[in-house]
């Protein structure tokens, strides 16, 4: 008899895709898998329990070991630099980091501010662009902080770029591509390896590549 697997599922918009994904790759989830506000799913028939997180907080609860596994953005991923292994890119979830500000606008050179939810990253491109600034952490609506004065730039994803054309904004420079990657625990991985490996050859078979 195997150990449980716990994954960690991201709530929100990379969920619906990580779930298509699990079942095209044999799982069969419970209808309560997609609607249901339970935080702790277990589906006993596949040995798995699913713990559902905060897309930002996946590969914490991997770090840590509550979780095995786990669905990540790489954006998360780059910004927290968690003690984890990406074993595999889903390929779901797509978009990209990139630098945006009003447009027509220099940064300012005595101390340029960069709005942004992801410090980290932010704070590394401008440092290897030889650019000095200053980072102001915000969780959402980044957009805004150019038009109001807040900051020259923000370091934010984007997807279709909706948001940033009808706030009338444009796209400096582009950071990195991102999509959702399956994390694994070290230690899971040495203990689990077999129901571990089993999942990422399973997936892997769906995403191809
Ligand atoms: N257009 C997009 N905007 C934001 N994240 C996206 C987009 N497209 C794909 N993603 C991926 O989805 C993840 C964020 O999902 P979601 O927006 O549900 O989380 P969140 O922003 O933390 O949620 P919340 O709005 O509840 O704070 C990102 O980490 C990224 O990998
Ligand atoms: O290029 P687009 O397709 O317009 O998508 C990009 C937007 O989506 C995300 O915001 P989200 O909806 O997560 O809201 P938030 O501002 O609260 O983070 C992201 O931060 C951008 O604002």
């Amino acid at each position: 008899m195997n150990n449980v697997l716990t994954i960690a599922m991201p709530k929100g918009r990379i969920f619906e895709e990580a779930a298509e994904l699990l079942r095209k790759a044999g799982y069969k989830l419970p209808p309560e898998f997609d609607d249901s506000r339970k935080l702790i799913i277990d589906v006993a028939e596949e040995n798995l329990r699913f713990i559902l997180a905060k897309p930002m907080d996946v590969a914490t609860y991997v770090e840590h070991g509550v979780a095995d596994v786990g669905i990540a953005g790489k954006d998360v991923l780059l910004e927290e630099e968690r003690d984890v292994y990406e074993l595999l890119d889903l390929k779901i979830s797509y978009c990209y980091l990139a630098v945006a500000g009003l447009p027509d606008t220099k940064m300012n050179d005595v101390a340029p501010r960069v709005a942004t939810k992801y410090p980290n990253v932010a704070e590394a491109y401008f440092r290897e662009q030889g650019e000095q600034v200053e980072i102001i952490k915000l969780n959402g609506s980044i957009e805004l902080a150019p038009i109001i004065g807040l900051s020259d730039r923000i370091v934010d994803i984007v997807s279709t770029g909706r948001t940033l054309k009808e706030n009338g904004l444009v796209e400096y420079e582009k950071i990195v591509d991102i999509t959702s990657r399956l994390v694994v625990n070290p230690v899971s991985y040495r203990i689990k390896d077999a129901q571990i490996d089993d999942l990422v050859a399973r997936l892997h078979e769906v995403v191809g590549g």
